[in-house]
């Protein structure tokens, strides 16, 4: 199976999130203790599926008690890498980008946009809540002297390509590309891409399915 950070399974990392939501506003209620079988009915999956997920973490549950939901929350934000904030710059200041840089919710997860570049020159000295927007020609210099790493790339199709081989020649070893475009970079680079296309692809074909049995099963009623 394809692992991820330190070793850990893909599906896993990427469940790890849906745990820490849950598990936060279990704090919030103040619940103590949280069992593997209340987790996995509240996210749909199996138990022994949440116990292999958890144990990632190394956290270890207490027999018929669970786990202790405090110790939980700061085991999964460690194994997510998330109690170190990351900083990010984001590069295209348009409609998404403006959304990306402003949105506070991303520090929860250790991801803090801490800049933003345009070639627009009406972008440039105006700030996306307290994110700053700096001419593209300027990125060499703020990432040499900031030490950032994580580029989020919002720039049309047509630049993707150009615009992400500039920042990995200013340094950056990560790209989180929401152009639809597949960008071919050096080996190193980490590149993420995100597509709400291809999520909605996906809803509209669950979508799909469900009205066809349903359609379906109407059919053998009539009968
Ligand atoms: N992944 C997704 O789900 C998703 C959703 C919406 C949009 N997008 C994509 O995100 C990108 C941006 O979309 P938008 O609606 O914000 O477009 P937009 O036109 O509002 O913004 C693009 C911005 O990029 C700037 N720009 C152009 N070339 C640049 C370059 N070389 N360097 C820096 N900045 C540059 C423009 O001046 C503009 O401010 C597009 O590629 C779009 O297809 C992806």
């Amino acid at each position: 199976m394809e692992t991820g950070y330190r070793g850990i399974p893909i599906p896993t990392i990427k469940r790890l999130p849906s745990y820490l939501r849950l598990l936060q506003g279990y704090r919030e209620q103040g619940m103590e203790m949280v069992s593997a079988t209340t987790l996995a009915e509240e996210l749909g999956l199996k138990p022994i599926q949440v116990r292999k997920d958890i144990s990632c973490t190394g956290i270890e549950g207490k027999p018929k008690v669970g786990f202790v939901v405090v110790n939980l929350i700061e085991a999964i934000i460690h194994t997510l890498g998330w109690d170190n904030a990351t900083d990010a710059i984001v590069v295209g200041a348009g409609h998404l980008g403006s959304a990306l840089a402003r949105y506070e919710g991303f520090e929860r997860y250790g991801l803090k946009i801490v800049a933003a570049f345009d070639v627009d020159p009406n972008k440039w000295d105006t700030w996306l809540g307290d994110v700053p927007v700096f001419p593209l020609s300027k990125v060499k210099e703020y990432i040499d002297r900031n030490h950032v790493n994580i580029g989020v790339l919002a720039v049309p199709a047509d630049q993707a390509q150009e615009t992400s081989e500039l920042l990995v020649e200013c340094g950056l070893l990560a790209i989180w590309n929401f152009a639809p475009k597949d960008l071919r970079l050096p080996d190193h680079v980490v590149v993420q891409r995100t597509d709400l296309a291809t999520s909605f692809a996906v809803l509209s074909a669950k979508v799909r399915q469900k009205m066809n049995k349903k359609e379906l099963s109407s059919e053998v009623d009539d009968w």
